[in-house]
């Protein structure tokens, strides 16, 4: 059976980083999510920082009354976010590290060092009625952390994949790592979502990873739509999605059939 297609996540963060710049009213986060909704977001993503950079608290109320589809909120684990959160209830809550000098989310929650704080918030937001995701790093003890912590589903962070140089040693132990920690947590019932720094040109190999139910996409989408428009720069994205995913299935298949041909080979070999 093919598995479900992999959803993409569309992150507007930067539409509102460009409304910040000049303090207007435009453009609007809201009226881009509205859009990315009917060119065939399957979510939208914001990241409410502390420093309140680009979304405002304002945007996500007038999200949760509006999306068709679902808000994934990013928020940092305190007590201020948690109580918006607990007001708001968003459909999926993603906790994140945040640094308020960071140019962009630099690592991944260590829920190993954090854990009885992070479990705390995970028991929070589920009785709020939010799916709780941790942004983490591909590592198999965060992940079974994630887990203790009562964590449904994981986000894993591509950005040491994504800012590695394209087919270099670092970029391959990178994808190695992410492939090793998508396998362990969805054998170990987790949903697995990914992202950060994708892009069009990367994008390809982290949809064909194993078992990946999402991707959130910022930057590149928006940074593309500038030149493209919101709608075609979403579509592209998910036209390669999809082509990821499949060569991820086929080179599955290819694995499997080659381990079964070996396995006959083996067997004819020794009945003789
Ligand atoms: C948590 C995360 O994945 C970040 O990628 C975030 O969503 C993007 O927000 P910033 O652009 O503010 O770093
Ligand atoms: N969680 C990742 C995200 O929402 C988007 O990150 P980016 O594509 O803006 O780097």
């Amino acid at each position: 059976m093919h598995p479900p297609r992999i959803l993409l996540g569309v992150n507007i963060d930067h539409i509102a980083t460009l409304r910040q710049a000049r303090g207007t009213r435009y453009p609007d986060p809201v009226q881009a999510a509205l859009l990315a909704e009917e060119a065939g977001a399957d979510g939208i993503t914001v990241h409410l920082r502390e420093d309140r950079r680009h979304i405002q608290p304002r945007d996500v109320r007038l999200l949760a009354e509006v999306l068709n589809t679902r808000m994934n909120l990013e928020m940092a684990v305190t007590e201020e976010m948690l109580v918006l959160a607990e007001e708001i209830r968003p459909a999926h809550v993603c906790l994140v590290p945040e640094k308020r000098e960071e140019l962009t989310t630099e690592g991944g929650l260590d829920v190993v060092g954090g854990f009885d704080h992070i479990a705390n918030a995970c028991q929070r937001l589920s009785a709020a009625g939010c799916d709780v995701s941790l942004f983490i790093d591909p590592d198999n003890a965060q992940i079974d952390a994630a887990i203790r912590a009562g964590a449904p589903t994981i986000e894993l962070h591509t950005g040491a994949y994504a800012e590695a140089k394209p087919g270099s040693t670092a970029a391959i132990a990178e994808y190695e790592r992410l492939s090793t920690a998508a396998i362990h947590a969805v054998s170990a019932g987790l949903v697995v979502n990914a992202g950060h720094g994708l892009h069009y040109h990367n994008v390809e190999a982290i949809a064909a990873l194993p078992g990946v139910n999402e991707l959130n996409i910022g930057h590149a989408i928006i940074a593309r739509a500038l030149f493209v428009g919101l709608k075609d720069a979403i579509q592209e994205m998910k036209r390669l999605i999809i082509a990821g995913q499949e060569a991820g299935l086929m080179a599955a298949l290819d694995a499997h059939e080659h381990v079964h041909e070996h396995e006959h080979k083996h067997d004819g070999c020794c009945s003789h």
